[in-house]
């Protein structure tokens, strides 16, 4: 069964209870710190030097690109796999030396979720619920009826999104300090994420601090305060969630009726890319843009009109490249 502790981040805790250095990680202390953190796989550098400080409460959003590092971290910080260099901790403790006892107090769903095949839903809330001393705790039901979760069904019949369900039940359940997720609802439909942000909402008003990995904003943007951006093995930005989204760009194409001229649409601060093919107007706006560009557009005899976000990686590219600060623009 020594799985679990990668579901769920539960097993044997090298601390007691009264053990100092649990103490340690009290008012104060970042619930999770990573400086200089660099981790080599033979020739691949997957982080080259990660700087990150999470508060306690706080609903940090870990943003960027497919390989850019996010599940290496959190590997890092979850003690699955070792750091080449740097110092990674959770409360003010050190990430690897004290995973047994840091694991007791983080729920950690990661991004392909291992299950016993054979076990029940409800065979691994009773196993994880006693290895946390907690018996069955009565929230897990709770839990995964509101996500629509048939506990009776062994996993291995269990779809990809019902197996997340079921890891986000016993991450939750135990009422963890801070939740650590990768990528977690990218399997959910519609109305389970509803619930499940609204779930992450709770564990938020109860104190609790949550990492969430994500390549899509719109993935953490209804949940998290506050975004770091991962490029390329290291974190190339830190920002107020609504910062971020000023920024994140928007592909718009407007078809008029008639000719129309570009200028006043590449005069608008923030517009790039500007241009007019076949009579559709083409260009790149930030979310903080959207609007004058918008009333620009509202001049002229409008045909049809499409405005989507564009990926992360577009957005990264446009203001963060080449950055080496956490305050890039
Ligand atoms: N066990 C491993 N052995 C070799 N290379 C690895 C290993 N784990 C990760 N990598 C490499 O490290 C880099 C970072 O991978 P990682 O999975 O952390 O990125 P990620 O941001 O989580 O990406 P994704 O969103 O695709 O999961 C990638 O180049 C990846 O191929």
């Amino acid at each position: 069964m020594a799985h679990a502790a990668y579901v769920v981040g539960s097993g044997p805790s090298a601390l007691s209870p009264g053990d100092g250095a649990c103490e340690r990680g009290g008012v104060g202390i970042p619930v999770i710190e990573c400086a200089g953190v660099t981790k080599r796989f033979g020739a691949t550098e997957a982080l080259r030097g990660v700087d990150l400080v999470v508060e306690a409460g706080e609903v940090f959003g870990y943003l960027g690109p497919n390989g850019a590092g996010k599940t290496t971290t959190l590997r890092i910080l979850m003690g699955l796999t070792r750091a080449s260099g740097g110092r990674a901790g959770l409360f003010g403790l050190d990430a690897w030396a004290h995973r047994d006892g840091l694991h007791r107090r983080v729920g950690y769903v990661p991004g392909d979720v291992a299950l016993y095949p054979r076990l029940t839903g409800q065979d691994h809330i009773d196993y994880v619920g006693h290895l946390h001393g907690l018996g069955r705790p009565p929230e897990a039901a709770v839990l995964a009826e509101r996500l629509d979760l048939d506990l009776g069904r062994p996993a291995r019949q269990l779809s990809r999104g019902n197996r997340q369900k079921l890891a986000l039940v016993l991450a939750v359940m135990i009422r963890p300090e801070l939740l650590v997720l990768d990528e977690p609802s990218s399997g959910l439909d519609p109305l389970v994420q509803r619930e499940f942000h609204a779930i992450l909402d709770e564990h938020g008003s109860r104190g609790g601090t949550v990492l969430l990995s994500s390549h899509v904003l719109s993935e953490v943007q209804r949940v998290a305060t506050r975004i770091g951006v991962l490029s390329a093995g290291r974190v190339v930005a830190v920002e107020q969630l609504g910062a971020l989204r000023a920024k994140s760009l928007h592909h718009v194409e407007a078809q008029f009726e008639g000719r129309v001229d570009v200028a006043p649409f590449a005069a608008v601060p923030g517009v790039r890319d500007v241009r007019l093919e076949d009579g559709v107007l083409r260009c790149d706006a930030p979310q903080a843009s959207l609007d004058p560009l918008l009333k620009a557009v509202a001049h002229h005899p409008l045909v049809d009109l499409t405005c989507t976000e564009a990926e992360l990686e577009e957005t990264f590219l446009a203001y963060y490249s080449g950055t080496g600060g956490t305050d890039a623009a």
